[in-house]
């Protein structure tokens, strides 16, 4: 689902401007689509460049203000060719470096997004976004059509800020302190709910290590009740700290398959297969197969209500 208009671009305090719902976001909707890259830079030229300092600290501000210096007449040069309007947009962005010594080559490195093959775009919608580890959204690279779109990933109050994460979803799992680290290469230092959290971390380190005992091949000694508990304490642990990415997926789907043989309350069971069906349904809308598996699992048939 498409829901056009529900944003507006705000001051944010501490964070420059930012996305705001105007009206609640049901989990899945696409807030922004076909949001075109307007200037970009391939992995190869990066790699060309990163080849040349290999000797500095890619988090460092050296290694920033280099790599502008060396991109500004590249960028420039794509820059001028968009129409004055786009320019103008592109200008308008922000740019990591400060106000005073705004650049293009500035404001692409701190607004550019990955694409499918690695290299970086800018995309003028996107670039709006700010970052948080409990992410409520996630922008999506299609290089078919060589666009962005944004998609909740919860659902999203009127009034809430919509922010994705910068790093890459194997990042969320880490302790606090490592992804600001991480974030200090756009020039902040995040302060979102997860990182006021003195017990996130708790948290985030007790997800990751029922992770790895699922992962683990002597998970099948752990008998089933007791597996079944971890598993549910898993998904408790990945909707209270909001992580959508790194295994929440997983962590819902060994609940549903746990459930009956573990001989779950049939409406605990149904609860859960329901939460499971839907995530299949919003965010592999095209895999058959994934659904069929889903509904296997649960031993329903399509035809159930609220399920098909
Ligand atoms: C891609 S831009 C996001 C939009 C930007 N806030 C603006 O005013 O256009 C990235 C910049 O936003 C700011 N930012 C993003 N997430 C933030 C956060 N969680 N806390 C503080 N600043 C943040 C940082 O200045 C960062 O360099």
């Amino acid at each position: 689902m498409i829901q056009r208009g529900t944003y507006q671009v705000v001051p944010m305090k501490g964070k420059g401007l930012g996305a705001i719902a105007t009206t609640f976001i049901k989990q899945g909707s696409v807030i922004v689509d076909s949001d075109p890259g307007l200037l970009r830079v391939m992995i190869r030229e990066m790699q060309v460049f990163d080849q040349q300092h290999l000797d500095l600290d890619r988090r460092s501000e050296c290694y920033f203000d280099l790599r502008a210096t060396y991109f500004q007449p590249m960028l420039e040069e794509q820059l001028l060719l968009l129409p004055q309007g786009l320019q103008e947009a592109i200008m308008g962005l922000h740019d990591r470096a400060g106000e005073a010594s705004k650049s293009v080559a500035g404001i692409f490195f701190t607004n550019a997004i990955a694409t499918e093959g690695d290299d970086f775009v800018l995309c003028h919608m996107v670039g709006r976004f700010n970052s948080s580890c409990q992410q409520n959204a996630v922008y999506e690279w299609c290089d078919r059509e060589a666009s962005a779109s944004v998609r909740a990933v919860w659902d999203i109050a009127k009034g809430e800020e919509i922010c994705i994460f910068y790093g890459s979803t194997g990042d969320l799992l880490k302790p606090r302190r490592e992804r600001q680290e991480f974030l200090r290469y756009w020039g902040f230092t995040c302060a979102c709910s997860s990182c006021m959290d003195p017990l996130s971390d708790e948290r985030r380190a007790r997800i990751l290590e029922i992770k790895r005992a699922f992962e683990d091949e002597n998970v099948i000694k752990i008998p089933i009740i007791q597996r079944y508990e971890l598993a549910k304490e898993q998904l408790r642990l990945y909707q209270k700290e909001r992580v959508f990415f790194s295994g929440y997926f997983q962590a819902l789907t060994n609940c549903v398959q746990l459930s009956q043989s573990a001989h779950e309350e049939p409406q605990e069971r149904r609860h859960l297969a329901e939460l499971a069906v839907h995530h299949v349904k919003v965010f592999f809308p095209q895999n058959d197969h994934l659904l069929k598996e889903c509904h296997k699992a649960l031993g329903l048939t399509s035809a159930e209500p609220n399920l098909a």
